[in-house]
């Protein structure tokens, strides 16, 4: 009960709903238990004395029960409907929210279809848990109190033995519940894990095509649906065990009223309609039992799928705002950014060294910073840090002065736009896509932007232009194509510091040379970092730095490094080759000599 204690904030609001559910179903059963009354009123009062008078009276009464009886069905069905989804709402919205809200660090090793899975079984567990299976189990309990109440009134030596089930049924309820509890929790994750592998397999179809690995996809998912199918085997198993228990033990209970009550209305001591009505209670008590297997079931499904949502719910946020943070004047920013002595170090790999150590960075705003290195040498980590991707282990990090850590997240992010090497697009128009980051952007300024970045040309040239709706993730455009209206994304916020992930590594040099040269002019007196595997995009930088490994090994202007024997030197030798006439100057040594001289970027 304390996952759903957990979730009563989700459903406590409505709770004139949750009384209306389980009220409507409670007097609704009540009044059925009328009818075996009718009966044995029918049956020693009119039948057997012949007094047929009172017999019209006695339909109307029945019809006016059936009546009432089907209106309390309704408020029930009307208020568990109600209830139910007004819960998943909020419980859609409350997980829907708290993925917007979860860092970066979340992500890294989160899974989407599991996450979808959360977002659409589960919930659907609870809606109808909530709004019908908790009134129907409460309904078992009302009708058990009731029924046995009333037969109790009408013949209590009869209802003392057929009551001695009750308990039984309960102990072997329990145990029943105590074995399907796991199978559901396995099945829960069984079903998240199948849709990850079909949301992945989808995702990254072009991959297993052009390995032709087809047939080592289907194996994987024939693995998982294995283990989905014998999850469910497991769940008939426990079910075919417990199943005709249940049954038998109840239908014990019919058969020893009637031998009880057929042995006292032989003898007397009990009249015909009342063990008509005796046998027809019981039978309406029973009924209910023998469901109580499926409403235990939707009991622990529901518990299975609290728990998972709960789990996402509560899941910590590592990158958050402090109490009083600043909220930043975006006028009045200027944009120096400052790197003192900053170390950090994914916590999800501790195996691994730090991906960033004792880095320093002075850049004033308006400067233009260029990063290069080899894979993992921790050029991104650098750059993610200063919008708080992932917050500073060691060091500080300032924005003209503040430690970024106490700036308000969403008013920093707003002045810093990213562009990575994998540009994301969502599946809606080129125009949407672009004014992603400025939705009240007019046409004039998207296609400036667009401009800008180089992708006018070819946006104008597709029979929709600008209205042209991309494919899921942009499938459809070249990497080049979507690069370009990433970085018009990017431009059109008119960012203080633009961030650029390896963002033009699917462009050619000209097209590259022209969106450099566009954002230097719109990017003028605001910061750019610049992280790319090209000389010939960092050469204009302000300054450079080379990272190997967390470690800075080189840093300063092009015309600086070309001279120091070392990465950078030696990235230019293989990348102009046909140009070495920059190199035949005497190469000057360097202060921390590169162990990486012969380590080349991709
Ligand atoms: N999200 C993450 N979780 C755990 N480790 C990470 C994560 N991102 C990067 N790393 C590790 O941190 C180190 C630095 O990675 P980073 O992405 O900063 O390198 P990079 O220089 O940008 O590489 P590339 O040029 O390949 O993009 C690497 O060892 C990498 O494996």
């Amino acid at each position: 009960m304390d996952i759903f204690r957990a979730l009563k904030s989700y459903y406590w609001q409505d709770k004139g709903l949750l009384l209306g559910s389980v009220l409507g179903l409670a007097i609704a059963t009540a009044l059925g238990l009328v009818y075996p009354l009718l009966l044995k009123t029918l049956i020693d009062d009119m039948i057997i004395p012949e007094e047929f008078s009172g017999v019209l009276k006695l339909s109307l009464v029945a019809v006016g029960i059936i009546v009432v009886k089907a209106g309390f069905q309704y408020v029930h069905g009307f208020s568990g409907g109600r209830l139910g989804n007004r819960l998943a709402y909020r419980l859609r919205n409350a997980c829907y929210e708290k993925l917007q809200q979860l860092s970066f660090s979340y992500y890294d090793t989160a899974k989407t279809g599991d996450l979808m899975s959360r977002l659409t079984a589960d919930i659907e567990g609870i809606r109808m848990f909530i709004g019908f299976g908790f009134a129907q189990l409460l309904n078992t309990a009302f009708l058990l109190v009731f029924g046995f109440s009333m037969m109790f009134y009408i013949d209590w030596t009869i209802t003392l033995i057929t009551i001695a089930i009750v308990p039984v049924l309960a102990v072997i309820a329990i145990k029943f519940e105590q074995n399907i509890h796991p199978v559901f929790r396995a099945i829960r994750s069984a079903v998240g894990r199948l849709t990850v592998r079909v949301q992945e397999n989808v995702t990254g179809v072009r991959t297993v095509k052009s390995f032709a690995r087809e047939h080592f996809e289907i194996k994987k998912f024939v693995k998982e649906n294995e283990e989905y199918r014998d999850n469910h085997l497991e769940l008939a198993n426990v079910w075919a065990k417990y199943f005709p228990v249940i049954e038998l033990i109840a239908n014990l209970s019919l058969a020893s009223l009637l031998l009880v009550g057929g042995w006292r209305v032989i003898n007397g001591v009990l009249s015909l309609g009342d063990l008509v009505a005796l046998t027809g209670m019981l039978g309406l008590i029973i009924a209910p039992l023998w469901t109580l297997g499926f409403q235990i079931n939707a009991y622990t499904q529901s518990k299975a799928s609290g728990e998972r949502l709960l789990e996402l719910l509560n899941q910590p946020i590592s990158v958050k705002n402090v109490a009083d943070s600043l909220v930043l004047d975006e006028e009045a920013v200027k944009g120096n950014i400052r790197y003192d002595d900053v170390s950090f170090r994914f916590s999800n790999r501790d195996d691994l060294p730090s991906a960033l150590l004792g880095f320093n960075l002075d850049a004033p705003a308006g400067s233009v910073i260029g990063f290069l290195g080899g894979t993992g040498s921790g050029k991104s980590t650098a750059v993610g840090l200063l919008m708080r991707s992932y917050d500073v282990g060691e060091g500080s990090l300032t924005l003209d002065g503040v430690d970024v850590r106490h700036i308000e997240l969403a008013s920093l992010r707003r002045q810093i736009a990213i562009v990575f090497q994998e540009s994301f697009l969502f599946s809606t128009t080129i125009k949407e896509n672009i004014s992603y980051g400025c939705p009240d952007a007019s046409m004039e300024e998207i296609v400036e932007a667009a401009r800008l970045a180089q992708a006018d040309g070819f946006i104008s040239e597709l029979p929709l232009g600008y209205d042209t709706i991309v494919g899921e993730r942009g499938m459809g455009l070249s990497g080049g194509q979507k690069q370009r209206i990433a970085i018009a994304r990017a431009l059109l916020s008119k960012p203080k510091i633009l961030i650029l992930d390896d963002a033009t590594s699917a462009l050619d040099m000209e097209t590259e040379h022209e969106i450099q040269t566009a954002i230097r002019k719109v990017m003028a007196g605001r910061s750019v970092f610049m992280i790319a595997h090209r000389i010939s995009t960092l050469r204009n930088s302000d300054e450079i730095i080379v990272l190997d490994r967390g470690h800075t090994i080189q840093r300063g202007k092009h015309d600086k490094l070309i001279k120091q024997p070392g990465l950078y030197r030696e990235t230019y030798r293989i990348q102009y080759a046909d140009r070495p006439e920059e190199l035949d100057q005497p190469p000057v040594r360097s202060d921390r000599n590169s162990s990486a001289e012969s380590r080349v970027t991709g």
